[in-house]
């Protein structure tokens, strides 16, 4: 066993079972196991079948400080939406009648346009961002809208509420359809590095900026290039779109015809990075897909998104296989679930749904998409070095799990082991079953008010 021989003090305690991922190990159960937290919200210690007296010596905590988890409760890492439009909630779980590129000129570009009301801003991503956190989002990976103020606005609250969150401002100088949702090249360059300068400023210590060039066809190809210099210089994340719809992809082949695919577009400007995370790909062919693994660029899979505008659905497995990181989104509000349980649902739905198209199919596990949400959704941020699973010296980002909660919408049976609870919590829970959830190391729900 380890001493205590850092500084730190132990902060939380919990004592129970708990389930995550390991790049070898799609779920782990650590049972009978007690887990620390330090002062600075990083996991301290993990301990498997010690006496909890001695443990508490070791590391100089009171046993009546312990979080005993009960028979049916369980700890696992925070959820990790890999992409989702803060500025869209609004109008979530409704407007899915029309695909992709009709739907952005219809609903998206009149809403967003409506950012630049502070007071909107502030109700639309106060609720977000206590939605989605209340339903297990430890990390968000935020489109915002072009306006700097209310983009900061987005950064300030997610750091008030203590969600970890990449935030972008959007950019685009290219609107036909509706022109007043729009910056001119050198607006988005001045109100991009602004914006970069003024959230940095702020030192959140887990909310940082995310360059992000709306897609191809909003962005002329100057201000990708800008993009992706400043991206570049200021080692900074980029996030974009690609490939979600057939009309999409036609569109970009008339915009950019000197460049081989969609993807050769951003690769051409520098946007495709270690650090880059681009939405949907359903249609990327295999040539681009190596080109997403020798860049090292992730993808967002957003299943509820794909199925609801009707835009495609992506073979999570072939992108796999091509050893591309991948992260699940809920790409509120082309997706109309905020929630990462839908993420993971429609995720298994797709994959079925190509198995029932293609009995070749190897269909995805519930567990391997367990994965894809936690520890995988970080990889694809490049953040698995800091949070994603319980390993000693990450940040403590967990839910805490309880599938009997009164009135809640799980039953369990006699003999039904932590797996088959899992299993449970993932097809059948939602928001009443994450009794608590911590964000390095800060507990942030229940929220303080309520
Ligand atoms: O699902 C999507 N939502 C958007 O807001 C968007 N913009 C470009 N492409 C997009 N796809
Ligand atoms: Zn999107």
């Amino acid at each position: 066993m380890r001493q205590n021989d850092s500084t730190a003090r132990i902060a939380h305690v919990f004592s129970g079972t708990f389930v995550h991922s390991t790049p070898q190990t799609a779920v782990e159960i650590l049972e009978n196991c007690v887990l620390g937290v330090d002062d600075e919200g990083k996991i301290a210690f993990i301990e498997k079948d010690k006496d909890l007296v001695s443990v508490s010596k070791i590391w100089g905590f009171e046993t009546s400080d312990i979080k005993q988890l009960g028979q049916n409760e369980f700890l696992m890492p925070g959820m990790v939406d890999t992409h989702i439009h803060a500025s869209q909630y609004s109008y979530s779980g409704t407007a899915l009648d029309l695909p992709l590129l009709e739907w952005l000129n219809t609903y998206t570009f009149p809403v967003e346009a409506k950012y630049k009301d502070l007071d909107f801003a502030n109700d639309v991503y106060t609720k977000v961002v206590r939605r989605t956190l209340k339903n297990g989002t430890t990390t968000a990976c935020y489109f915002a809208t072009i306006h700097t103020d209310a983009s900061l606005l987005l950064g300030e609250l997610a750091d008030k509420f203590g969600q970890r969150a990449l935030v972008g401002k959007v950019c685009m100088d290219c609107n036909s359809a509706v022109p007043q949702y729009k910056e001119s090249q050198s607006e988005c360059k001045v109100e991009t590095d602004r914006f970069i300068k003024e959230l940095l400023k702020k030192k959140y210590p887990n909310v940082k900026p995310v360059v992000t060039p709306r897609f191809a066809p909003s962005c002329s190809a100057s201000l990708l290039s800008e993009l992706g210099e400043i991206a570049n210089n200021n080692k900074l994340h980029i996030q974009s779109h690609i490939s979600e719809s057939k009309g999409e992809v036609e569109l970009v082949k008339t915009l950019f015809p000197g460049c081989k695919s969609y993807t050769d577009v951003y690769l051409k400007h520098n946007l495709l990075t270690d650090r880059t995370v681009m939405a949907h790909g359903c249609h990327l062919t295999d040539e681009e897909l190596e080109i997403f693994h020798e860049t090292g660029s992730a993808i967002s899979h957003c299943p509820n998104s794909n199925i609801s505008i009707c835009s495609g659905m992506l073979d999570v497995r072939n992108v796999l296989k091509h050893k591309v990181k991948l992260g699940l989104g809920t790409d509120v509000a082309g997706g109309y679930s905020p929630s990462m349980l839908d993420a993971i649902r429609r995720t298994l739905d797709t994959s079925k749904t190509l198995t029932i198209q293609d009995p070749q199919h190897q269909t995805l596990t519930f567990e391997e998409v367990f994965r894809l949400a936690t520890l995988g959704g970080c990889e694809a941020l490049s953040m698995d070095e800091q949070t994603g699973n319980f390993v000693v010296g990450k940040d403590f980002d967990a839910l805490r799990v309880n599938v009997c909660v009164p009135d809640g919408p799980i039953d369990l049976f006699p003999g039904e082991g932590p797996k088959v609870i899992l299993e449970k919590f993932l097809n059948l829970g939602d928001d009443r079953n994450i009794t608590e959830v911590y964000v390095a190391g800060r507990q942030v729900v229940p929220f303080p008010d309520t």
